[in-house]
């Protein structure tokens, strides 16, 4: 069957061709944006996405202030930096990259981040906005695949969209933001019983399950949409997608699917903030 291949590289330029000019315009006023990364620890994954996202966000012109933590660093520790990016009038975002070593209280960091520079759509608060309908800035995975269902103008109203993860950070926000865009959602995860013939339902499958090529094409739907959010080492998707993409009528692939737009999400919320703090004024 002749398929689509969603292109994550092509919607991410999108976005940042029209961030550009937004930055260009905050400059003009006065304001650079700024995205704060914390990295806590030496985790190799974890270092080259924190610095592939301060590299995109210079490239379009968002300064990057890039904080690096010990892996021994206390929870109270990470706190502490926290805070003092929240009271930072030049930070407009905040991101604590995404795992700390198991010792730290990974909730309560998170939930440190003030709503206002909670780019990254990891408080609580923020997530109860998304899943309310009214969040500014929706936790970026789940956004970056609204945005490509958007930008290949896939239909989700009615649609039976199947999520395959419950994660804070990604399962549980993209099921609220499908619901919100009035699809029929199920989400699966790891008590789900018959969890192929669940699957099998769905005209839209988002995979957030972290398992490389657990989805299997035989529990595709002819002609489903098929989103693949796994970040596995190597490069390797939650979606088996050879097999997966003989059954589905479109498929991200991985790398080059969900992943460039999850950065680019990130930079657009980081705008988006810096713009708020003048139209506050
Ligand atoms: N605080 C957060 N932590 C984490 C998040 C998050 O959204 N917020 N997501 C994941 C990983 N992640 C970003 O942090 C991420 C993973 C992969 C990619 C990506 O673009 N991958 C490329 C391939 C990578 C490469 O070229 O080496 C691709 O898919 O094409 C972006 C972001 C965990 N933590």
């Amino acid at each position: 069957m002749e398929n689509l291949i969603l292109d994550g590289r092509k919607v991410a330029q999108s976005i940042k061709n029209q961030l550009v000019e937004r930055v260009q315009v905050l400059k003009e006023k006065g304001v650079t944006p700024c995205l704060a990364t914390i990295l806590v620890g030496d985790d190799p994954s974890s270092a080259t996405y924190v610095k592939m996202k301060g590299n995109e966000c210079e490239k379009i012109g968002i300064k990057s202030l890039r904080i690096h933590l010990p892996k021994e660093t206390e929870t109270n520790q990470l706190l502490e930096t926290i805070q003092k990016l929240n009271e930072d009038n030049s930070v407009h975002g905040i991101l604590l990259q995404h795992p700390v070593p198991s010792h730290i209280d990974e909730r309560k960091a998170f939930e440190t981040i003030s709503i206002e520079k909670d780019v990254d759509g990891v408080t609580s608060y923020g997530y109860g906005q998304t899943a309310l309908g009214f969040g500014k800035y929706p936790s970026c995975t789940p956004a970056a695949i609204m945005s490509i269902l958007n930008y290949y103008q896939i239909p989700i109203e009615g649609k039976h969209a199947v999520v395959i993860g419950r994660s804070p950070i990604l399962g549980k926000p993209v099921s609220a933001l499908l619901l919100n865009e009035n699809a029929t959602v199920t989400t699966c995860h790891s008590r789900t019983t018959n969890l192929s013939e669940v699957v099998q339902l769905g005209d839209i499958v988002v995979a957030a399950v972290g398992k490389p090529n657990f989805i299997q094409g035989d529990w595709i739907k002819k002609g489903a949409v098929v989103l693949d959010a796994g970040y596995n080492k190597g490069n390797i998707g939650d979606v088996d997608y050879d097999a997966c993409s003989e059954k589905a009528s479109a498929i991200t692939p991985v790398p080059g699917g969900v992943g460039p737009v999850t950065i680019s999400m990130l930079l657009k919320h980081t705008v988006d903030a810096a713009e708020e703090t003048i139209s506050k004024h």
